[in-house]
């Protein structure tokens, strides 16, 4: 188990959040020397100054946010957080830019043993917004519509960021509310990105491209070539934000290996891929032994089967929510690649957890956005209709515009970067059909697999009457920051 550095912290509470925002801005001012430094370099480099206004506000979305986060979820069902949050993520300025911890581990700049499992292929940067908000940027990588090539193994797969941002709304409808909120931006590589850095490693990865486009790369000890650079049109860029959780400091969290793991080499295969009965073994041993944890590993793996997710190496959990806390859905970025293809093998907790006997396997409440009904003729979904394109429940039409969110955010833009987006758009909405398709069809297979279990096993030992977080034994603090 990979556990975060501060286990023992104390409980985070408004105060301790107020409190890091007055450190950072401390941090901020008594760093003078840098910011001289990085003034001469914006003078050099003839960049108008983006001052950033030394005001912090408890209200800013980003602290509602992280204030809101309970042991049901990263924020409550009605919160009108999130909305205002993913606003904020798309339109305020960046204040500075940095590469993420896990990316500055490869350039030694951190302790590597506290990384999980660093990616430098992966390009991504964390941007700081003028609420002092931080946000994962994860850039374009391919075309929206692109599917994923067979022969490609899911480690080498692209990221994709509008991946990132339909699975945050995929797990919103489910109701299960573990993705950080995430949005998609156009970013100006150069305003919000070069001449807000501090890191002279990432200022020095820019560069020009033939076709005049301002690029960067990600400094890696393998595949540092600019064929693997991200480029601006000429300084917009297409990415997804996604929301950041409050620091370890403040929220420590686990990172736990996934038991269906996959073998992350060319020929090796894991044992779940080769014992039919691996789920026997794994509902021994802790944590998976009591309580709602294995429920939720099947959670997480009915979500990664919906959006064909098969890079699912590791969750983390909040420590202070306990064995029973929700998984959080962290990285989506390999979902959504391949509409035509339904993975079967990422469902292999739920169909190899089918239970013979005692503990059932379903929760009624599991799918909280879904209506289970196993035994049914026809299984049904109370919000398959959120994926039916021809009709209109509300649920989708914000799910649609966020679909259409980054044509919206372009509207500000140059003309022909605007009829780009539009284009591209165009041609992606048959795409979208097939995807929202791809998820119909899934849907079925996870009810189907479902029905199989019950009517193996009959229905009273496989589904459970009452909400999993109710039978938790310690079902520990309700709310992050109380
Ligand atoms: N929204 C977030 N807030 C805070 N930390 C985050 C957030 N998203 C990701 N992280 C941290 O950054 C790490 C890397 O993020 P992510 O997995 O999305 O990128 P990646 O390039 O796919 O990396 P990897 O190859 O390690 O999976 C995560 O394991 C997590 O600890
Ligand atoms: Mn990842």
């Amino acid at each position: 188990m990979n556990s975060s550095p501060r286990l023992d912290s104390e409980p985070l509470n408004g105060n301790s959040v107020a409190c890091s925002l007055f450190l950072f801005v401390l941090a901020e001012k008594s760093t003078k020397k840098r910011l001289t430094r990085h003034k001469i370099y914006r003078e050099q480099m003839n960049i108008t100054a983006l001052e950033a206004p030394l005001q912090l506000r408890p209200e800013a979305s980003w602290v509602q946010f992280h204030l809101g986060i309970s042991r049901h979820g990263l924020y409550s069902r009605s919160s009108p957080v999130v909305s205002a949050l993913l606003h904020d993520m798309r339109h305020f300025p960046t204040i500075s830019a940095d590469y993420s911890q896990d990316e500055k581990a490869l350039l030694g700049a951190c302790d590597c043993t506290q990384i999980v499992k660093p990616s430098g292929v992966h390009l991504k940067l964390v941007l700081r917004l003028s609420d002092f908000g931080k946000a994962m940027f994860k850039p374009m990588r391919q075309q929206r519509e692109e599917e994923t090539p067979e022969d490609f193994f899911y480690f080498i797969d692209f990221q994709r960021h509008n991946a990132e941002i339909a699975a945050f709304h995929l797990d919103r409808i489910l109701d299960f509310r573990r993705v950080p909120p995430a949005v998609g931006r156009l970013v100006n590589v150069t305003k919000e990105v070069l001449e807000v850095t501090k890191n002279e490693i990432l200022q020095s990865v820019f560069f020009v491209s033939p076709a005049s486009n301002v690029c960067f790369f990600a400094k890696c000890p393998y595949m540092c070539k600019t064929e693997y650079a991200v480029c601006g049109n000429p300084h917009l860029l297409e990415g997804s934000l996604s929301a950041f959780l409050p620091s370890l400091n403040l929220a420590p969290r686990l990172s736990v290996p996934n038991p269906w793991i996959r073998s992350y080499s060319l020929a090796g295969k894991e044992e779940w891929e080769v014992n039919p009965l691996y789920c026997d073994t794994v509902r021994q041993i802790y944590p998976y032994n009591g309580g709602s944890r294995l429920l939720n590993v099947i959670d997480m793996a009915i979500f990664d089967f919906l959006i064909g997710n098969m890079d699912r190496h590791h969750y983390e959990m909040f420590t202070k929510f306990g064995d029973d806390g929700f998984l959080l859905h962290l990285d989506n970025a390999r979902g959504f690649g391949r509409h035509s293809h339904d993975e079967i093998s990422i469902l292999s907790p739920l169909a190899q957890c089918c239970m013979r006997n005692e503990d059932p396997t379903f929760q009624a409440s599991q799918l909280p956005g879904l209506t289970v009904d196993p035994l049914g003729s026809s299984p049904t979904l109370r919000s398959l209709s959120v994926f039916d394109l021809t009709n209109q429940t509300s649920a989708l039409s914000s799910t649609q515009l966020q679909y259409r969110g980054l044509i919206i955010s372009s509207e500000s833009t140059k003309p022909s970067r605007c009829r780009w987006v539009r284009r591209k758009a165009q041609q992606s909405v048959p795409l979208l059909r097939l995807v929202l398709r791809a998820l119909d069809r899934r849907l079925q297979i996870v009810l189907e697999t479902v029905r199989a279990c019950v009517e193996a096993h009959g229905e009273r030992s496989v589904v459970a009457e009452g909400a999993a977080e109710q039978s938790a034994p310690d079902p520990g603090p309700a709310h992050l920051a109380r």
